[in-house]
């Protein structure tokens, strides 16, 4: 196993200087010219769909962010979000679970379902919503609480358990679930802020699932993470997307094909193109995505 991480990393480290050397030219045409508004080119819809999005529009004031994306999330999938930087992916993201709604000057427009259910109700209850749709940051954040407190916090505002066994039970799945019961069983009463950022992360994310979540929203997820790290958490993703929905936004396109089902590209707002993973870094559809993936801007 270590071997593969060491060669996993190392590939990506190389792969990673490429993309940070490669020469960054503009594009031919102004991009708004080659885009249409609320026009996704690909696969955008499912006949599955855990999310149901149309026409979703966000605004930070006067200024709009997403502009008319329309686009089904498939159960059990793993999409990626890719595009430069500003384009609005975490913004998009945020939408899922009503993130957004801590921010004064963010509206969100347009059709948001889950399971065919309106997510913007204003008769849901958000807390439940965000334990049905966890998050995990970009930089590792757990509470300054031991690692077992850590994980049973959410199972315990939700009341998941009744006995302390039940809690046990619980804590000790979620942490090998995120591969990391054998690296902190002996020390369940350590601070968590005494662990390495990619066992932070890991711990976050089986802080995640302790709650039974059905969708794990994933905000750059590795970028404070070292290769080895990034490796380990990137296997987790794909064990765990036998039973979550996972949605990733990535700067990392490596981290795109090797995660991903399907691959959506935002460009300014817009849902530019979708498609399957593999189609996206092959034979994208769209001349934006390609000037993208091709290292032409971004
Ligand atoms: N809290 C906020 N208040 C005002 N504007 C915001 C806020 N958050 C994001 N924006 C703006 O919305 C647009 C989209 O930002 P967002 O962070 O969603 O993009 P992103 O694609 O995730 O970027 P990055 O890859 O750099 O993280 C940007 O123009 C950004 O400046």
């Amino acid at each position: 196993m270590s071997t593969l991480n060491a060669s996993l990393s190392n590939e990506q480290a190389q792969r990673d200087l490429a993309e940070a050397s490669a020469p960054a030219a503009a594009p031919e045409k102004p991009a708004e010219s080659v885009i249409e508004y609320g026009k996704t080119v690909g696969t955008p819809f499912s006949d599955d769909p855990k999310f149901t999005l149309r026409d979703v529009e966000v605004f930070y004031g006067d200024t709009q962010a997403i502009k008319g994306i329309s686009l089904d999330i498939a159960k059990n999938e793993v999409i990626a979000f890719i595009g430069p930087s500003g384009c609005g992916k975490s913004t998009f993201l945020r939408c899922l679970n009503r993130m957004n709604d801590s921010i004064d000057i963010c509206r969100v427009k347009g059709q948001l379902q889950l399971d065919g259910k309106d997510l913007y109700d204003p008769k849901n209850d958000v807390v439940e919503l965000r334990a049905r749709v966890g998050m995990v940051f970009q930089k590792p954040n757990p509470f300054p609480k031991s690692i077992y407190d850590n994980v049973a916090y959410g199972p315990r505002i939700h009341g998941l358990a009744n006995r302390k066994s039940e809690l046990d039970d619980i804590v000790e799945n979620s942490l090998r679930k995120a591969g990391l019961w054998d690296e902190v069983k002996d020390r369940l009463d350590a601070p968590a802020t005494g662990m390495s950022g990619g066992q932070q992360q890991r711990l976050c994310i089986a802080r995640t699932i302790a709650v039974s979540p059905e969708v794990v929203l994933m905000d750059e997820p590795c970028s404070a993470l070292d290769p080895i790290a990034t490796a380990r958490v990137e296997e987790l993703i794909a064990e765990l997307s036998q039973s979550y929905t996972i949605i990733i936004v990535t700067h990392s396109m490596q981290q795109a094909a090797r995660v991903s089902h399907r691959t959506a590209y935002f460009h300014l707002g817009h849902l530019v193109e979708v498609n399957e993973t593999n189609k996206v870094f092959t034979a994208p559809e769209h001349e934006l995505t390609e000037s993208y993936i091709t290292g032409r801007f971004g």
